[in-house]
């Protein structure tokens, strides 16, 4: 088994009956969903929100209990993948484009677990670039902006240069700012300017985080 069928596996168990689980996106948290599925066929009773239109047609082909977000104040539990790990569990999310609505409800829940890949763990954030999510019309003006900020900005695009369009229907920019030294205030400065719509940096969010190699999985607890 790889590191991530064995880590997205062992997360589900995170889960008990009568809660209500944050599903992620992605090829980690995909082997959660589907032995989430699986013990929703045992007997396991909850309720799931989805963080992207992906992750809401696998948990609907699994028969997954969905609940929307209208009917529910917070979470319990969300599990959800991850593009880079610092040593204080900091995260870079939004390799799939899905960082905002798994922002959303990662900030609504009691606890965020985190499934991934060893290869994903890093000393510093950085080297995978910030996705940041702008509306389309403002997507110049951010660019530009980030740029004042020794940023450089890339427009997420298909193979055919069509850009890539969220499940809320804005864009994403993929930010390089080398190694970043402090997330938290990188996040935030990024926030304050017209058209960010939420940034890839999860700071301070995540409780647990369960690496996966070959040789099995390492629980990183947050200090
Ligand atoms: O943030 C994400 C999607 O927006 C994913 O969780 C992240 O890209 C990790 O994906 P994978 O498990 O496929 O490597």
């Amino acid at each position: 088994m790889n590191g991530k069928q064995l880590a997205g596996e062992q997360a589900a168990q995170y889960v008990e009956n009568g809660m209500i689980v944050g599903l992620g996106t992605g090829s980690t948290v995909y082997y959660s969903i589907v032995a989430l599925g699986r013990r929703i066929r045992e007997g396991l009773q909850i309720q799931c929100i989805p963080t992207s239109k992906q992750t809401e047609h696998l948990a609907n082909e699994l028969s997954i209990p969905l609940i929307s977000l209208k009917d529910v104040e917070k979470l319990d539990i969300t599990i959800d993948g991850a593009d880079e790990i610092d040593p204080n569990l900091n995260l870079i999310k939004g390799g799939g484009g899905a960082l905002f609505r798994e922002k959303l409800i990662a900030s609504l829940s009691d606890r965020l677990v985190i499934v991934a890949d060893q290869v994903k763990t890093v000393e510093r954030l950085g080297a995978f670039c910030v996705p940041v999510e702008v509306v389309p019309f403002a997507t110049d003006v951010v660019a530009r902006t980030i740029s004042t900020m020794d940023g450089s900005a890339t427009l997420r695009c298909d193979q055919e240069d069509v850009p890539f369009v969220t499940d809320n229907g804005n864009y994403i920019l993929d930010c390089n700012f080398g190694h970043i030294e402090q997330p938290l205030q990188l996040d935030r400065e990024l926030k304050q300017h017209i058209g960010v719509v939420e940034t890839g940096l999860f700071v301070d969010m995540v409780g647990v985080a369960l690496v996966g190699s070959p040789d099995g999985v390492s629980v990183l607890e947050r200090k």
